[in-house]
């Protein structure tokens, strides 16, 4: 497809596009190319152009790399010079819900993650308001509550996590705030960018503007508030059904379903460096483009990048250069905008508008109907992503794969037949035996979202879906894995003081990799995924659990002892973690009525010093090949 007559990823000849950018970015000044697009401009932007040209001049379009630094450092500000010191005003000791957090070492933990809202808020100095051409921060009014780390901007997705953590610790007015500039970015661009810098103004991110309005009113309802912004509401809603939308005919039928998208030119300015290598190899400016289109719409999907995004001769197989992310229909795409469908319809109902709640009624039950008929597969038992190349579907494991159970996005009279189906199909794929979570496919490309790679925002969509279905089987399924997530996510919590934006799934307290950047410690999606989980289940969960329960007792024990360093402790954890294992075994393999290992097989294994990962071969699930 011709992309010439598109716009670049923004206006902007410094941030997004043209010789400086590509000078700059090439020279690889930094580790991470994100630092450059996130410095501010030093004086005007006619000058620094005029200083680069004048550098180019010098050197005869060849400066060597110090050229470049000089250049740079003479003309910009750090990254991060947009912000001044802030402490959210509603922030207090002791919000309510901590008071629920029976064990006291998880609720002394949730007290320091809710203390860390303090370490990651922003509010952006009154010049950038004044002054936005100096910067790629996108100007909101109120503060906002950041990722961390490299992140130093809201994002879109990122932030409904944020936002329900944000209500947990009573700090409605930081918010309800992060909506309102949400609201008001959609009024000013049309949709909400993937993150808050106008590099990430031409795509989106998974769209949870409306489950974030959700959740506000379900927490303190405000019937004004939703009136004013209803319109804003519409508008985002439309932009899905407009721009990502495709037509797909199954069984002579035609329906419509979204995939993730990218109508802008050039290679992502925060990766500039990235995407050029990875389309080095091709000859035409025309499959450059594709594969940078194909690099921006995986971004899009909050998923950038993973093997579910490849197509090789039909097989997710492959790396980077095979990226279709735009022939996907991914399920947690079309689950979230259903939802989005019948939320509105209620929003529109409250309000009193009879005619628009019945067009978002219709479009949910398309939408439904249309989940069901493509994305569900009877064999499988559950709902699988679909590829429009092949018009077929993607028989890969992803935990988005139940997303429909955590937004509702079926037939809910069928409530009990999708559950029990769903919960065989988790069983089969043995998505509970990993040690540190459930992982985010089981192909280990490198990329970050692949095995062994365990995100928050999946584990919540798992855990969520089964615990708010109706059974007692998924409701136990749900508190096993949430009680997995959080017990491994404070093992590195007690080791490290850090909360990480992904673990390891394959490790208890197992850190993430992989992928262009290094892990990322803050962090506020996982943050506000554990206070959830911490006030869900905080009743009844401990920081640790008896042996013989199937739970993973081997990082436990570590935990329980604040990961204290000393032979003889080192000791004692390695013994009870052996124990543990082999227990771990035993349980796992009665539970599941499958015949007990061979006597001595469990020891052997044990014995050459693999752990809990052996697990998985030992029933039946791919080995990590790290
Ligand atoms: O700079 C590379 C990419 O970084 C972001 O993606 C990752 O972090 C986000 C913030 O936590 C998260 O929303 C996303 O799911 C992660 O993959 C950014 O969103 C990408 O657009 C960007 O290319």
């Amino acid at each position: 497809a011709d992309r010439t007559h598109l716009p670049p990823t923004c206006d902007s000849v410094i941030y997004c596009h043209g010789p400086l950018l590509d000078t700059v970015q090439m020279a690889g000044l930094y580790n991470d190319s994100k630092t450059f697009v996130d410095m501010k401009i030093k004086v005007s932007q006619d000058d620094t152009l005029n200083h680069f040209y004048d550098m180019m001049n010098r050197t005869g379009s060849r400066p060597t790399k110090a050229d470049v630094q000089e250049f740079v450092s003479q003309n910009f500000d750090p990254e991060g010079s947009e912000f001044e010191d802030w402490r959210p005003p509603d922030w207090k000791e002791n919000p309510q819900f901590l008071s629920r957090i029976k064990d006291p070492l998880l609720h002394a933990w949730a007290a320091d993650l809710h203390r860390l809202w303090l370490v990651l808020g922003r509010k952006m100095k009154p010049e950038v308001k004044l002054q936005q051409q100096l910067y790629s921060i996108i100007y909101v009014d109120n503060p906002v509550i950041v990722p961390g780390g490299r992140f130093r901007e809201f994002y879109y997705w990122d932030s409904y996590w944020i936002i329900r953590g944000l209500l947990l610790s009573e700090m409605r007015d930081t918010a309800r705030g992060m909506l309102s500039n949400f609201l008001n970015i959609v009024e000013r661009i049309g949709f909400i960018p993937n993150g808050g810098r106008i590099y990430y103004a031409m795509r989106s991110q998974p769209p949870l503007l409306i489950p974030m309005m959700q959740t506000i009113q379900e927490e303190r309802p405000d019937l004004p508030y939703l009136r004013q912004h209803i319109h804003t509401l519409d508008r985002e809603f439309d932009y899905w059904l407009t721009n990502h939308t495709v037509e797909v005919e199954v069984g002579g039928h035609k329906y419509k379903l979204a995939r993730y998208n990218d109508m802008s030119q050039g290679p992502r300015p925060e990766s500039y460096k990235e995407d050029i290598d990875v389309a080095r190899h091709l000859e035409t400016t025309e499959k450059k483009e594709e594969l940078y289109a194909e690099l921006k719409a995986a971004a899009e999907s909050g998923w950038d990048f993973s093997s579910r995004w490849f197509i090789l001769n039909g097989t997710n197989k492959g790396n980077l250069t095979n990226l279709k992310t735009r022939s996907i229909v991914p399920v947690d795409l079309n689950a979230i905008l259903c939802w989005n469908a019948r939320l509105m319809a209620d929003f529109h109902q409250r309000l009193g508008d009879p005619a628009k709640a019945e067009y978002y009624r219709a479009l949910h039950e398309q939408w439904e109907t249309a989940i069901h008929e493509v994305l569900w597969h009877e064999d499988v038992g559950v709902w699988l992503d679909y590829s429009l190349a092949s018009a077929r579907r993607r028989d890969y494991f992803y935990p988005s794969n139940v997303a429909p159970l955590w937004t509702g996005a079926y037939s809910q009279e069928k409530r009990d037949y999708y559950v029990s189906r769903v919960i065989n199909y988790l069983d089969k794929v043995k998505v509970d035996i990993f040690e540190g979570g459930i992982p985010t496919t089981f192909e280990h490309s490198g990329e970050q979202w692949d095995y062994p790679n365990a995100w928050p925002p999946l584990q919540y969509m798992v855990v969520m879906g089964l615990h708010k279905s109706g059974s007692a089987a998924a409701a136990r399924l749900a508190g096993e894995l949430a009680a997995k997530w959080v017990r491994s996510n404070l093992r590195v919590w007690s080791r490290h003081r850090a909360m990480l934006e992904k673990y390891d799934a394959t490790i208890f307290g197992g850190l993430g990799g992989g992928g262009e950047y290094v892990v990322q410690t803050g962090f506020g999606w996982t943050n506000g995924v554990i206070l959830e989980l911490l006030n869900t289940y905080g009743d009844v969960l401990t920081a640790s659990e008896a042996f013989g329960s199937g739970a993973p007792s081997s990082g436990v024990v570590g935990a329980q002892l604040g990961g204290g360093g000393g032979v003889a402790t080192a000791l004692l954890v390695g013994i009870a973690s052996l124990a543990a294992t082999a227990l771990g075994v035993v349980v796992y393999r009665r539970r599941r009525g499958l015949p007990p290992r061979a006597p001595g097989e469990v020891s052997r294994l044990l014995a050459r010093g693999k752990r809990y990962t052996e697990l998985r071969s030992l029933s039946g699930a791919p080995a990590r090949q790290r």
